[in-house]
């Protein structure tokens, strides 16, 4: 299966979140099967938080970043009745907001699963449910706002 952020032309792979380009970022890949999306990544020791093996909150925020916008394109796409990968120019989607949970701590040196779910799509405004899993357990959930570019932005 071809992941969403794979579907973008390359002139848009230099995104530090899922960038194939951008060989200092995450590289994220995204895929959206039966309603949900899902990216998997396992942060490297460098993103240590305060606490000694758990990872830093704001490489958390990033992962439901990065996951949350190719969410939003995935579930736009679907509701106008068109997958992603057959789009030449897919929508593009930014984070106009983007509000955190911390439920639990999250341990380093484990795979940690992203996970998006479809809140609302209205015009180009798409709403996501977020969260992200170690082990089985959700240490933070999120919910994003994200907003399509307009043509040529
Ligand atoms: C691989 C291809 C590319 C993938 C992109 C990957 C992105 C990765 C994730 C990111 O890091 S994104 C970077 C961080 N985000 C930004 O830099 C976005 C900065 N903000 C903007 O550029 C503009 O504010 C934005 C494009 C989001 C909206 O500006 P617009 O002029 O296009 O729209 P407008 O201001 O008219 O707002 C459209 C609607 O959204 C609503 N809105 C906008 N910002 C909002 C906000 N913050 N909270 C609530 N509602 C908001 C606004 O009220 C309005 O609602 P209505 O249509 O109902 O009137």
């Amino acid at each position: 299966m071809k992941a969403i952020q794979d579907c973008y032309p390359p002139k848009y792979a230099h995104c530090y979140g899922c960038g194939h380009g951008n060989p200092a970022g995450y590289q994220l890949k995204s895929y959206l099967q039966e309603g949900i999306t899902q990216a998997r990544f396992t942060p490297g020791m460098q993103y240590s938080g305060g606490v000694p093996g758990h990872v830093y909150g704001g490489m958390i925020a990033s992962l439901l970043d990065c996951h949350g916008t190719a969410s939003a394109a995935a579930f736009a796409s679907h509701e106008r009745g068109v997958a992603m990968e057959e789009q030449i120019e897919p929508p593009r989607f930014v984070t106009a907001s983007l509000k955190v949970d911390f439920k639990n701590p999250t341990p380093q040196g484990v795979e940690l699963l992203v996970r998006g779910e479809l809140i609302s799509v209205e015009g180009r405004k798409v709403r996501v449910a977020l969260s992200l899993h170690a082990n089985d357990v959700v240490c933070a959930t999120g919910e994003m706002l994200a907003i399509e570019l307009r043509a040529g932005a």
